[in-house]
């Protein structure tokens, strides 16, 4: 395929995205996307049905990669500079309290803004102008700035305050010590060996320099509070991916679940389950308390216990074992040490499931250009901060496969991701290998849905 030709299928891609989102719009009766100022907080709601909602991914990744196509070489360095230009102007505006200063209905004159926030006006100009470029803010009328529904989220969402902070005071200054963590300690798995240990000049693992530091735990709290509520890690995605409701009585266990919000999720959504949120013995105590003020219905069916993720497990007879977002937290030899525990009692009861909830990385090509960086983005992070990593399903399997008991193993089922959503459901089951059919690589057992 010639490239005019790859460029037109792009157009083609966008195009009938667009068709599809607006026609869902119209029938809706909701307004179409837009950045104005009175533009609804999302684009789609996620009850919009799948195809829409798979239609705005498709857009989104066509979109980036035609921008890609049609760049000359020679743009290239210039629209990287962009990208940097963009965090510094959103942490000038986070710094300033510019968001906040911006009234959330109507404008406000540079001069005013200027003046509430005292900065220096032509740089508040010069910093605005270029958000905008971004999709942040917008001047309705030149010399006037309002919100638009980027920007108006930094004022009705406070966490993603805390989110830009952590990540202009954290996560730059350690990515650009990549390549040096890299000269220094080369493959390392150690995590007091990591651009973390060279941009805070600490001999700390992130995690103990985050704990210790009264500045960055604070800023850690507020950018994990920003994550939670954002689209990529929403609970709902888990409620969708997963066949809770064939369960009907099930138990499940979430093991590092703390403080038990996602069982509290799966709760509300199905009565009828019970669910055991074990985790550390701190933890576990700020679980207690938070499901103390859950209502009656939630808080009866769910119960919090201290357990250590790498000794044996205390419950064998769940229905379904949740490992979310914790895998990426560990190397390989520690994620084994996981996974181990939990190969007797998927052995013993051959319905049960383990439901690894994280991002699966890609194939390259596998999925549009904008998803792919957001995994890559994800997996380059931790490797930055932990010396650890997102898998692909290889990867994955090749953890499980590291559990096997000599007469079966844990192997992938089936892996489903909802469009939107920044974590897969990777449903495991127990496969003895006298009735795995020869099918012991792992990857022709199950199917990847979304994006
Ligand atoms: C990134 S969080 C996991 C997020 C959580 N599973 C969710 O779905 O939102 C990691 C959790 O692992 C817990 N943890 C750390 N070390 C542990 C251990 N040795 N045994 C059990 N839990 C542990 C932490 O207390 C924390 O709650």
């Amino acid at each position: 395929m010639n490239n005019s030709s790859h460029l037109e299928s792009l157009a083609e891609t966008i195009s009938a995205a667009a068709k599809v989102i607006s026609g869902y719009c119209t029938l809706d009766e909701s307004p179409h996307p837009s950045l104005s100022p009175d533009a609804p907080s999302v684009v789609l709601p996620h009850t919009a049905p799948e195809y829409v909602r798979q239609a705005r991914q498709q857009l989104l990744s066509a979109a980036k990669e035609a921008l890609q196509v049609a760049a000359e070489p020679c743009e290239y360095l210039p629209m990287l500079a962009v990208q940097y230009q963009y965090i510094a102007c959103i942490k000038w505006l986070a710094h300033f309290q510019v968001f906040a200063a911006v009234p959330l209905t109507g404008s406000v004159p540079y001069s005013q803004l200027a003046s509430i926030c005292s900065v220096p006006e032509r740089q508040l100009k010069s910093v605005v102008r270029m958000a905008i470029t971004s999709g942040c803010l917008c001047e309705p009328q030149p010399g006037e700035i309002a919100h638009n529904p980027t920007s108006r989220q930094f004022v009705t969402l406070p966490a993603y305050l805390g989110w830009i902070r952590f990540m202009t005071d954290f996560y730059m200054p350690v990515s650009s010590q990549m390549a040096e963590a890299t000269e220094k300690w080369g493959e390392s798995e150690q995590p007091t060996e990591t651009a973390v240990n060279l941009a805070m000049n600490t001999p700390l693992s992130a995690f103990t320099f985050i704990t210790r530091s009264r500045e960055f735990n604070k800023l850690f709290g507020g950018y994990m509070k920003g994550v939670s509520a954002s689209e990529g890690t929403a609970v709902r995605h888990l409620i969708a991916d997963y066949d809770w409701a064939q369960l009907n009585q099930a138990l499940v266990v979430h093991i590092d679940g703390g403080p038990g919000n996602v069982c509290v999720a799966l709760a509300e959504a199905f009565p009828r389950l019970r669910f055991v949120v074990q985790d550390t013995a701190e933890q576990t105590n700020q679980s207690r308390s938070f499901l103390k003020s859950q209502p009656e219905a939630i808080r009866s069916v769910i119960e919090a216990s201290v357990y250590d993720h790498c000794s044996a497990q205390p419950i064998q007879n769940a229905n379904v074992y949740l490992l979310r977002m914790v895998l990426h937290n560990h190397a390989d030899s520690n994620a084994i040490r996981i996974l181990a525990p939990l190969v007797q009692p998927l052995r013993s009861n051959p319905d049960s499931r383990l439901l690894i909830i994280d991002t699966v990385l890609p194939e390259p090509g596998q999925v549009g250009v904008l998803d792919d960086a957001l995994q890559r983005y994800r997996d380059l992070t931790m490797q930055q901060v932990f010396n650890t990593k997102e898998r692909d399903l290889t990867e994955f399997q090749r953890i499980l496969d590291a559990t096997s008991d000599g007469a079966g193993r844990l192997a992938v089922q089936k892996v489903r991701r909802s469009p939107g959503s920044a974590l897969s459901v990777i449903e495991v089951a127990y496969e003895s290998y006298a009735n795995a059919n020869g099918n012991r690589n792992g990857n022709g057992a199950f199917q990847e849905f979304g994006y």
